[in-house]
């Protein structure tokens, strides 16, 4: 039965219930208490819709705050990930840096000697050949004093770029100091070294650079030195440096060994 229904039949009743001439009847009494409870569980059910009604909305209310207590949540935590990632990447980054300026030289981007010292212990550790080669430009002051540190170090940077293009892959050249090279010639005995650096030197030679239209060009000295077998790797870099000294004394752009 519709509401509307019901409510035109219980106001019918109420009515009838009300009329004196009904009030005496047998059956007045009981169908007064039957109209009276009907509307109490009336009132009760409409009670109970009202209660869950208020029950519903307050849980789809409690729904909808944590689905954005979630999403809100979610998007901070996004946001810490990509900030964390950030800072990964960033601390990769100066990471990758730092190691770069720790083992190598700014302005040839050499290896440095701390990354030479290295590669030389690791060469021993592994019991494997190797010849050294110190590479001392010949009289690099003169052109500094001539044209300015700034060319000197333009023609600093020419050399690197023959050396490096000349050398074989598995060979290492650093900058072992202001104007000095050093080569690890890694399962290279002194002979082959020897034809290596002749190479090389002619190579050097040829490395030209201009200041203002004026062609500028240096020679190199060598001295090398075979690793024996025992030795520390310091010695063997003695041994290089004492036979660069005489290469110096001999009259510079030449090579000369250490003694095998
Ligand atoms: N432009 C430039 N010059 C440098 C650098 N490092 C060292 N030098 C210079 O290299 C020169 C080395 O001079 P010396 O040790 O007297 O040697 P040299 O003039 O090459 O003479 P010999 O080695 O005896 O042939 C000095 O003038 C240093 O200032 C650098 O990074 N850039």
């Amino acid at each position: 039965m519709k509401d509307h229904d019901e409510e035109t039949l219980l106001a019918e009743v109420a009515a009838l219930l009300d009329l004196p001439e009904h009030v005496g009847h047998p059956l007045h009494g009981a169908l007064q208490r039957l109209y009276r409870q009907h509307c109490d569980q009336r009132l009760q059910v409409e009670r109970l819709i009202n209660i869950s009604d208020r029950y519903q909305l307050l849980a789809m209310e409690a729904r909808q705050v944590t689905q954005q207590r979630y999403e809100r949540t979610l998007r901070r935590q996004r946001k810490l990930s990509r900030i964390s990632d950030g800072y990964q990447a960033l601390m990769r980054e100066r990471n990758q840096v730092l190691q770069q300026a720790s083992t190598h030289d700014p302005l040839t981007e050499l290896p440095n000697r701390r990354l030479i010292g290295e590669r030389l212990e690791q060469l021993i550790s592994e019991r494997r050949r190797f010849t050294l080669a110190l590479l001392d430009i010949d009289h690099f002051k003169l052109i500094n004093d001539r044209h300015g540190h700034d060319i000197g170090d333009r023609l600093l940077v020419a050399i690197t770029r023959e050396l490096s293009a000349t050398l074989r892959h598995y060979d290492l050249c650093g900058r072992w100091g202001g104007e000095e090279f050093l080569l690890l010639l890694a399962d290279t005995d002194l002979d082959e070294a020897q034809t290596i650096v002749e190479r090389l030197r002619h190579r050097l030679a040829a490395v030209t650079i201009h200041d203002n239209g004026q062609p500028l060009s240096v020679t190199v000295s060598a001295g090398l030195s075979q690793h024996r077998r025992g030795e520390p790797h310091q010695h063997t870099l003695k041994r290089a440096d004492e036979a660069l000294l005489k290469a110096k004394r001999n009259g510079r752009n030449c090579s000369l060994s250490s003694a095998g």
